[in-house]
């Protein structure tokens, strides 16, 4: 409880209970506490509330600057969508009757080539980050498309609306489906809580060569990089006949350098355990989507198989693949795979919700290796947080006599959505409500 930094004054101070992840407990369930923010968005303490009038000595704050929250209120880590395509927003919730190749081919291409019209650009980002910001995603991974100044200004409407973010533009040197629609290099280090992430767009779309001068760029400037891995079979045959020199689909990406202790690769379900232990070797992280695996049919990700390789894992939503924008559907997109795998196979242990919220928080921290300052209340690292509330009047949860924390917990992340989520806070400022509603 001590207060080393003498010039930190207090910016927020919340009491009632605390919900988060620690690498011991998937859940940990913190009640009658106090939570203080500093005026540099970092949390100063988190203590019984028993230790108050000493916290109110230490600190030099008032009674009355404590926010109370409610019987049915809880304060949790802010969500870290660990894939998401920023680009595909304008049809997400449609076009999901054809398998990756096609897909993308048909109706991906063809949309991301629209962002060379800022216009276009300015309406489908401003929805975007809105959308996901609304729904509990305080942290985002994106892929742009190629056009540089199309992503740079998704990073400056992040930055705007107070969400963290890596944002990608999409590198791509091969397209025969739709040749005018390929490109190549990075962007600027721009904004304190938006990172560029060298973003190939995956192997297929890319030559040797490009890959080689990412993973370049990448290891010279200490940059996170994003891709896609073995997410289709066809996808996977296509690499092997394209990379014939490489052992797997990891492979290629390893000797281009490109697997790294800040890397996620997007989906991974057909991996082998041989590439996981790559994966757990070079520090590289794969983000799991489970409405996308499941929506174009791509497959179903044994993410207990991953976790016990060590690999680190996150959840993303991978709009447009995936229809939802919401992390929460993330979650249970992973537990309904989860399940399915046990069905398929009893000896499956299947994930348990608390496993599911941490890898949403925590876990999707970890994988973007921002978990010294992101992913959990813990002293020091930013106030990243959601105040969910899940007795908001016409919302979409019941409760009934007798439910403690745990139960309002699981009722939250099944059946909860945004009107729920009534405050969103990043590194320590409240970003929803939006300051224009
Ligand atoms: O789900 C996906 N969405 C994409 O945009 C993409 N590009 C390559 N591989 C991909 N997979
Ligand atoms: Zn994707």
């Amino acid at each position: 409880m001590n207060r080393n930094d003498t010039t930190a004054r207090i910016a927020h101070v919340f009491r009632g209970t605390f919900v988060h992840s620690t690498p011991r407990a998937a859940v940990e369930i913190l009640q009658n506490c106090v939570l203080g923010v500093d005026d540099k968005g970092k949390i100063a303490f988190i203590e019984k509330h028993q230790d108050v009038v000493s916290l109110l000595e230490i600190w030099g704050f008032e009674t009355s600057d404590i926010k109370q929250l409610g019987q049915y209120e809880f304060l949790m880590p802010g969500m870290v969508d660990t894939h998401i395509h920023a680009s595909q927003y304008s049809y997400a919730g449609t076009a999901l009757d054809l398998p990756l190749l096609e897909w993308l081919n048909t109706y991906t291409f063809p949309v991301e080539a629209k962002y060379k019209d800022l216009d276009f650009a300015n309406d489908v980002y401003t929805k975007v980050v809105r959308r996901t910001l609304k729904n509990g995603t305080t942290t985002a991974c994106y892929f742009a498309t190629i056009h540089t100044d199309a992503s740079l200004l998704l990073g400056e409407l992040a930055d705007r609306f107070g969400q963290r973010a890596l944002v990608g533009k999409v590198c791509m040197d091969c397209n025969s489906a739709v040749p005018q629609y390929k490109e190549s290099p990075i962007l600027e280090d721009c904004y304190p809580n938006v990172k560029p992430v060298v973003t190939p767009r995956f192997a297929p779309s890319c030559s040797s060569s490009l890959l080689s001068e990412l993973g370049e760029i990448a290891n010279n400037n200490k940059l996170h990089v994003q891709s896609h891995i073995s997410e289709n079979k066809e996808e996977v045959e296509l690499v092997k006949t394209l990379f014939p020199g490489c052992k797997s689909y990891t492979d290629v990406y390893l000797k281009h350098n490109l697997l790294t202790d800040r890397t996620i690769m997007a989906h991974g379900c057909h991996l082998t355990d041989e590439e996981l232990e790559i994966f757990r070797e070079t520090g590289s992280a794969v983000s799991h989507c489970p409405n996308s695996n499941i929506s174009i049919c791509s497959g179903m990700l044994n993410v207990r198989n991953v976790l016990n390789h060590k690999v680190k894992l996150g959840l993303g939503t991978d709009v447009a693949g995936g229809y939802s924008p919401s992390m929460l559907d993330a979650m249970r997109r992973t537990l309904d795979t989860s399940k399915a795998l046990t069905i398929q196979d009893p000896q499956h242990k299947t994930l348990s919700f608390e496993e599911v919220f941490r890898l949403a928080t925590l876990g999707g921290s970890e994988a973007l290796s921002l978990d010294d300052q992101i992913g959990n209340f813990v002293v020091g690292k930013d106030f990243d947080a959601l105040r969910v509330n899940v007795c908001v009047p016409d919302g979409p949860i019941d409760l009934f006599p007798g439910e403690g924390p745990k139960v309002i917990l699981e009722k939250f992340l099944n059946l909860g959505d945004d009107r729920n989520i009534t405050e969103v806070y990043m590194a320590g400022r409240r970003v929803v409500p939006f300051p224009d509603t």
